[in-house]
């Protein structure tokens, strides 16, 4: 199951073609090895389908603990476009205002993060998990600080980097491939950590925590918002049951920890608590989760109609007929449109979540490691 980076990154070339990697949803779907596609999507599904929540065993479980790099790489190598298509260049939510640009709330999240962290010009900062680069940019831009982004999938490191490169970062920010539960840095090398929306692909939190706390020089800082289930959420209940395993089966998680479990991991690693907080639960007039409700009447801005209406019913059912069209015809992959329903599943069940407050996509938490280590 586990490769070697050679054969990670060859792989990655063949099924994207990295050189074609540019356009839209479409030009990129259907640039893609078909054959290879259609492996990873099944080799995705096989650690989902046919397991009932309510009563899958332990071994299906540890299956996906076990197999996390590789099910987490399949996930992202299906669906990256997808995202980018739908969300932008930062895979992640963030608080909304009324009237506000969406990107420009999505900039604010990562602003207040770094804001925790008090990243100062010249600092060297870690963006674990970082995806396709955007939160490292944008806080390399915001702060003046270096900042490098790990991420285990090649696909999306060398968006990154071209991405970079186009905007003149590259001697401002680096991009590496590893495995966050084994980080390929010496001890005490950065002066802050940050992770957005990210660590939850860990098959155990202590573990991620466990490495930021050993690359962190002593004093400094880890900032980051944890996507948990809630002291709502009631795992004998099969509705919200049925929501949690929709949300890890159709977001790429072995299994969500409750925002207490988290915390205690955060404590367990070593990290002296500066502050825990789940930012979704406030008073604000929008919700972290409207631009997947398809309501068009909540588009805060004329730009927002395009991200709401993708969640829209006639928005899915445009995107599914373009993408399955091109699927039927053989010009897109088989997969493709699977890809599509299972993010659709995503975007309901994290709505679900959000409205009954059993999940939460921002639990942010704060942890600085001591000077002195016993
Ligand atoms: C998976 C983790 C830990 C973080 C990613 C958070 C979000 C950026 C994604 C969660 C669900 C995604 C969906 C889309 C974009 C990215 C997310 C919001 C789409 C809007 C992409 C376009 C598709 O047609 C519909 C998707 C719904 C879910």
């Amino acid at each position: 199951m586990s490769q070697t980076f050679e054969e990670d990154l060859a792989f990655s070339k063949t099924l994207h073609k990295h050189e074609a990697e540019r356009g839209g949803l479409l030009a990129k779907i259907t640039s893609k090895d078909k054959e290879a596609f259609e492996n990873v999507v099944n080799n995705y599904m096989r650690y989902w389908v046919g397991k009932d929540p309510m009563s899958e065993s332990e071994e299906e479980k540890e299956a996906r603990r076990s197999n996390y790099t590789n099910m987490t790489n399949s996930y992202y190598n299906i669906a990256t476009d997808f995202y980018e298509y739908g969300w932008g260049e930062s895979f992640h939510f963030c608080r909304f205002y009324p009237r506000e640009n969406f990107y420009q709330a999505i900039a604010r999240h990562e602003h207040y993060l770094a804001m925790q962290l008090n990243i100062k010009p010249g600092m060297k900062v870690l963006d674990v998990g970082c995806g396709v680069g955007g939160p490292a940019r944008e806080i390399c831009q915001f702060t003046g600080a270096h900042i490098t982004g790990l991420n285990n999938n090649d696909y999306q490191i060398c968006r990154a980097m071209r991405s970079a490169v186009n905007i003149g970062l590259e001697n401002k920010t680096n991009f590496i491939k590893g495995d966050f539960m084994k980080m390929p840095f010496e001890d005490n090398s950065f002066d802050a950590v940050y992770a957005i929306e990210a660590t939850c692909h860990a098959p155990k939190l202590e573990g991620v925590y466990g490495q930021v706390f050993r690359v962190l020089k002593p004093g400094g800082t880890f900032a980051f918002y944890e996507w948990c289930v809630t002291d709502k959420y009631d795992p004998t209940n099969a509705d919200h049951r049925r929501i949690v395993r929709g949300i890890e089966y159709a977001d790429g998680i072995p299994e969500l920890f409750k925002t207490s479990e988290a915390l205690q991991a955060l404590k367990n690693a070593g990290f002296e608590v500066i502050s825990a907080e789940d930012l979704a639960v406030n008073d604000d007039q929008i919700t972290w989760y409207y631009p997947l409700e398809g309501d068009m009447g909540k588009a805060q801005c004329i730009w927002d109609f395009f991200t709401v209406f993708r969640m829209t019913h006639l928005g899915k059912f445009c995107t599914r007929a373009l993408v399955g069209g091109l699927e039927t015809f053989g010009i897109a992959p088989t997969g493709s449109l699977q890809t599509q329903r299972v993010l659709e599943t995503a975007g309901d069940c994290l709505v679900e979540g959000g409205r009954l407050g059993i999940f939460t996509p921002m639990y942010l938490m704060v942890g600085k490691k001591p000077m002195s280590v016993n």
